[in-house]
């Protein structure tokens, strides 16, 4: 019987290469999205591939969405191994114009989406009476406050607070909670970071923001969707049952803590 594993979010960018990353491991994937047409198209890629896919559309802000989306992996897998919190969403603002719409949506969506994904989650393994593994999308946001991003920067400490309080009260069910934290990889994200800054900026031209944050990385070269599976798709294996309740970086060496 092989695994299963959930991935928020993962039409495209980073959630796409550790779905992918988890088929090449073994695991039947449920690929979801809010975006429709991208979820059919990766799905449709995976299949082709020889992947054992289902697509799911929700969005990860709606606590039915998250367990409608949890519902339909066991009903066609008949259980649940990982649920990967990994859908989010940017914002780029100086402090002083950060607006009621702003936080409300990313909270929304970076926030309340892993607090719902996770008790969705929880439940599932619970009632199996399996260990679980849920792992979070967090980022070295979650462990540094950056200037132009401080609302994203803000949901990502919470998405690591959640995954210290939730690794806490888990435990005792053998469902472990651990998060990723990428640091600057090329995905539509950055795309739009990037074009926001620009715009903030007296200086800085199209793709110049992106470098300047990539400049910083020791390793020398920004970050793939494979850097950042290869730790989740550890995450996920039985080699990670004894860690719980950490955020780890992966970041060429970018943040050190
Ligand atoms: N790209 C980076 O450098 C970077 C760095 C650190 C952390 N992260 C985190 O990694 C995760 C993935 O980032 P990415 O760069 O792949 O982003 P992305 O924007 O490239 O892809 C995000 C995917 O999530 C989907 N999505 C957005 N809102 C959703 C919702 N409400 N419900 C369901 N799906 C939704 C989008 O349609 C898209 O397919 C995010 O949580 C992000 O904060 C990214
Ligand atoms: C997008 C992200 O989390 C970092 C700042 O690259």
């Amino acid at each position: 019987m092989s695994k299963v594993a959930i991935v928020t979010g993962s039409a495209g960018g980073l959630g796409k290469g550790i779905a992918e990353r988890l088929c090449s491991d073994g695991f039947s994937v449920v690929v979801h999205d809010i975006n429709e047409q991208l979820l059919n198209e990766t799905v449709n890629e995976f299949k082709n591939k020889g992947y054992d896919v289902i697509g799911v559309k929700g969005d990860v802000s709606k606590r039915n969405d998250q367990f409608n989306l949890v519902k339909k992996g066991v009903e066609k897998f008949g259980h649940l191994d990982v649920f990967v919190n990994n859908a989010g969403i940017d914002a780029v603002s100086p402090f002083l114009e950060i607006t009621e719409e702003q936080l409300n949506k990313l909270f929304s969506i970076n926030v309340n989406g892993v607090v719902f994904g996770t008790q969705a989650a929880a439940e599932q393994f619970i009632s199996q009476k399996s260990k679980g593994k849920i792992i979070n999308a967090c980022s070295i946001a979650g462990h540094e406050s950056y200037e132009m991003l401080g609302t994203y920067s803000a949901t990502k400490h919470a998405v690591k607070s959640f995954t210290h309080s939730a690794a806490k009260e888990l435990a005792k069910y053998q469902i472990t909670v651990n998060a990723y934290c990428p640091g600057v990889a090329k995905t539509k994200m950055w795309d739009r970071i990037d074009e926001e800054m620009v715009k903030y900026s007296d200086d800085l031209k199209p793709g110049e923001a992106f470098e300047k944050f990539s400049s910083e990385i020791a390793l020398g070269r920004y970050q793939t969707p494979e850097d950042v599976a290869n730790l989740v798709s550890f995450l996920a294996s039985d080699d990670a049952d004894y860690i719980t309740g950490q955020a780890i970086l992966t970041d060429g060496g970018l943040v050190y803590r």
